[in-house]
């Protein structure tokens, strides 16, 4: 690929561009080493959570990537100044200057991602009102947001809801309070978070989420000043505090993106190291992919990804830390194609979320999905009424094919089905990718991927 191109696709990559296609000519094993940065789950909260200070925050490890970008964008608006940090992957944000943000501008930003949610609690806190736009992320289920509205609800909130988005405000104040989630939701757990930890009075959050991106959250809080304690048994205590400061935090590394990396070795019988991925944070992906034959090396500075052996089907439940993460599941059961026998991947955390698989059946794949789940199979993790389940018998041979990226984990399973199958593929919209994968078009070159960018 030249230069030019390359440069192209990366500028594209960098605005977010979904137009792109990639021709991929695959059937070559990636090999290599690349290094991935902070997660896309933990550096958009974090720069959620410099609105709650005084004065300017500054997070190292942040991945250049779309969602960072919106994030940024949305700060901006808010008055919060952002600026490259001094060295390179840092952000300061300076939010010293925070101000009620023009609608039109708000409204750019419908559609665009999930974390302007998050923006509730510290809007309210520094300005008394907030508007949030329609979100976006990925399609994947209804992803309501009634967790996150009753909870600010309880707080003291008034919440309106309005054709492009809602509007809040807190005529009141906000005030400590006891939330019971439902589901441990990882958004409404943050939500919580960001919204006590200025509230008068102490918070009891029961059923809370517990993802190493939610301990890296509060660990950025507390180093702002606030005081929370994790109890046994999903419950968090909040002591909210007068005045919150800036932080300096090293995001942790993003451990979808690693585990993503590890299926597309295993898929296209490669070898590749990931720098910056750890195993305390991947222990449960790293048995699956143990028992799916995956081998890996655990170094000080990555973990080395490669096939140990014959493919072996795997049954895998997705579930909420530390189970298996859903988004997990897309790039693995590309390598489960390749498996000799019956894998079954009992989705239970999203109700669409097997919409990717239409494409690699299209290439060779036998993938039968189960809109309404699997009965009578023994199961660990119990069964929601919005759980699917997906079939996959193997190995099969793939084939390329004209494939369109639907969404972000999705997208980067269609990727690694392309440079495992003989043949070439078009992979359409493959700009999506850049929400959570920084970089990938060089990583990809790095990996000695054969591809060319289709305008
Ligand atoms: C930006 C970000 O961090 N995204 C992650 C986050 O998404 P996100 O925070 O959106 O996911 P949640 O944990 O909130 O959602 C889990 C389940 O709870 C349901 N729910 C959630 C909120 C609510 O108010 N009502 C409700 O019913 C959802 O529809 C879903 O079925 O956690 C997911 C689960 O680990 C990951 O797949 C996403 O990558
Ligand atoms: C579902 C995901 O992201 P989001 O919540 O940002 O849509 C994901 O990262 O796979």
């Amino acid at each position: 690929m030249n230069t030019l191109l390359q440069d192209a696709i990366e500028a594209g990559a960098r605005v977010g561009l979904t137009g792109d296609t990639l021709v991929i000519n695959g059937g070559s094993p990636l090999e290599g080493r690349l290094e991935i940065r902070g997660a896309k789950n933990l550096v958009t909260k974090a720069m959620v959570a410099s609105l709650l200070g005084e004065t300017p925050s500054v997070l190292h490890n942040v991945p250049d990537i779309s969602d960072v970008r919106v994030v940024r964008s949305l700060l901006e608006i808010h008055g919060v100044k952002v600026t490259d940090g001094d060295e390179p992957f840092t952000l300061r944000l300076d939010p010293s200057g925070v101000e009620s943000a023009h609608m039109e501008e708000i409204d750019a930003h419908a559609g665009s991602s999930r974390i302007p949610i998050l923006f509730c609690g510290p809007l309210l806190h520094r300005l008394g009102a907030a508007f949030i736009p329609d979100l976006g992320g990925c399609r994947i289920g209804d992803r309501p947001i009634d967790f996150h509205l009753d909870a600010l609800r309880k707080f003291g909130a008034v919440v309106e809801k309005l054709p492009q988005g809602i509007k809040l405000s807190a005529p009141n104040g906000l005030h400590g309070t006891q939330v019971h989630l439902p589901y441990p939701s990882v958004g409404a757990t943050e939500q919580v978070l960001l919204t006590a930890v200025l509230a008068d009075g102490v918070t009891e959050l029961k059923g809370a989420a517990i993802e190493p991106e939610i301990m890296d959250l509060i660990a950025v809080l507390q180093k702002m000043g606030a005081i929370i304690s994790y109890e046994p048994n999903r419950v968090i205590l909040i002591e909210g505090v007068d005045r919150l400061q800036g932080y300096e935090h090293q995001a942790i590394f993003d451990r979808n993106e690693a585990a993503s990396w590890a299926s597309a070795a295993l898929a296209t019988d490669g070898d590749i190291f990931v720098g910056g991925a750890k195993q305390q944070d991947m222990m449960t992906f790293l048995n699956i992919f143990r028992k799916a034959g995956g081998g890996f090396d655990i170094k000080e500075d990555g973990i080395r990804f490669y096939r140990a052996g014959e493919l072996q089907p795997v049954v895998v439940e997705t579930d909420v830390h530390p189970g298996f993460m859903t988004d997990w599941q897309q790039p693995l059961i590309v390598a489960l194609t390749q498996a000799t026998g019956e894998s079954i991947v009992h989705e239970t955390v999203y109700e669409n979320r097997f919409g990717f698989t239409d494409a690699l059946n299209t290439m060779g794949a036998n993938i039968v999905v189960h809109p309404n789940g699997l009965q009578g199979y023994p199961r660990r993790v119990p069964r929601r009424n919005l759980e699917q389940a997906a079939v996959i018998t193997g190995p099969t041979p793939l084939h390329g094919a004209d494939i369109e990226v639907p969404d972000l984990r999705g997208g980067f399973s269609h990727l690694i089905a392309a440079l495992t199958a003989e043949g070439t593929s078009r992979v359409s919209n493959v700009g999506i990718i850049s929400r959570g994968y920084e970089n990938f078009i060089t990583k990809l070159e790095l990996l000695g991927a054969d591809f060319v960018l289709e305008a």
